[in-house]
């Protein structure tokens, strides 16, 4: 059961806490995968992922059932900064595509086999523009928190978060820059396509985001509060869920990843559950993706979000949990094991 989140202080010690790999079932699916009817390290990458997801599981020999796809909508009041190629209104209009079935994420999670959930936050109070000001008071930063925690089916056994939300590619930039340091130009990318007077004002407002806040960030939830999108936060949430139930996680594009990075600035090791679905064409995702230390799966220059990349990065994972759980070993299919 996940324990209902009283205040922020709460949420950070449930991260410091958070439950580890069974290390049992991590031993039972390694030894079960020496004995699978394949040359040693035949399947490479795949075995690491089935042991690593069997590891979480519980279990030497796992199976996926039951993922679950979230999608948070949110509107961000830096959009006022003219940081989009696209105008605000488009993000309810996307929701309404994404109950109607006709958004990408909606194919790609029904081919995953995965149950998809859509959660639009606060649309019409966008957050405050984080050039004059925190983008969130406290209160809306919890709010936003508790919709993701509260929105991890516990039934599920793979979580993918996905985001909506016209200008989050400037917050993603910003939180990158507060966490990581370098300059605002090298977190900051086209996103829906901005051009390069776009692409340079939009760094400028990363800069002086960042600037104005830097002093009152002390670890990833500060960030959040001050630069973050509500949708942002709410991945955070999800994440960390998920993390409490032991159920894993594959990470999305740049806005994901900078949601998951907020997270893992301020409880090591709070991604351990979290693998990287695929890396985006947005500038700064590959080196988002080496500052938390992942591989993505796939490398297809997809820059959509909604969950997208890792909800066809399922299909992977599921191919490498099959295959773990359904070959034969060597002594049942009567192969000379060499
Ligand atoms: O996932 C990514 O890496 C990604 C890269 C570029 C754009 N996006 C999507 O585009 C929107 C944000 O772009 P922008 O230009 O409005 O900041 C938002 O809805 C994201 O889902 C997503
Ligand atoms: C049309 C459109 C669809 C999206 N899906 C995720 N981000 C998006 C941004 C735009 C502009």
């Amino acid at each position: 059961m996940l324990p209902v989140l009283t205040d922020l202080d709460h949420f950070r010690s449930l991260l410091s806490q958070a439950p580890a790999v069974d290390l049992g079932a991590l031993a039972a699916a390694e030894q079960r995968n020496g004995q699978l009817t394949k040359p040693p390290g035949a399947l490479a990458r795949l075995e690491q992922l089935a042991i690593w997801y069997g590891g979480w599981r519980q279990t030497g020999r796992p199976v996926i059932e039951s993922p679950q796809v979230v999608i948070f909508a949110g509107n961000h009041g830096v959009c006022e900064q003219g940081v989009s190629a696209f105008p605000p209104e488009v993000t309810a209009q996307m929701v309404g595509n994404f109950e109607h079935g006709g958004a990408a994420i909606n194919q790609l999670a029904a081919l995953a086999g995965a149950r998809l959930d859509v959660q639009a936050l606060c649309l019409d109070h966008p957050t405050k523009d984080f050039t004059q000001g925190a983008a969130l008071d406290e209160a809306g930063l919890m709010a936003a928190l508790q919709a993701g925690w509260g929105s991890v089916d516990p039934a599920s056994d793979l979580l993918v978060v996905g985001e909506m939300g016209i200008g989050n590619t400037t917050s993603a930039a910003a939180l990158a820059h507060a966490l990581f340091g370098g300059e605002a130009a090298d977190w900051t990318g086209r996103g829906t396509g901005v051009d390069d007077a776009g692409l340079e004002n939009k760094t400028r407002v990363v800069r002086e985001g960042v600037a104005l806040h830097q002093s009152a960030i002390q670890d990833g939830l500060d960030a959040l509060r001050c630069l973050g999108g509500r949708e942002i936060v709410a991945m955070a949430g999800a994440i960390a869920a998920a993390r409490m139930l032991r159920i894993p996680v594959i990470l999305d594009g740049f806005i994901c990843c900078a949601a998951a990075a907020c997270l893992a600035q301020t409880a090591d090791g709070a991604l351990d559950h979290c693998i990287a679905g695929h890396q985006s064409a947005e500038n700064a995702h590959a080196a988002l993706l080496a500052k938390l230390g992942k591989e993505p799966l796939l490398s297809l220059g997809l820059r959509l979000g909604e969950g997208s990349g890792a909800a066809l990065a399922i299909q992977i994972l599921k191919g490498a949990v099959v295959c773990h759980s359904g070959m034969a070993t060597f002594a049942e299919a009567g192969v000379s094991d060499g």
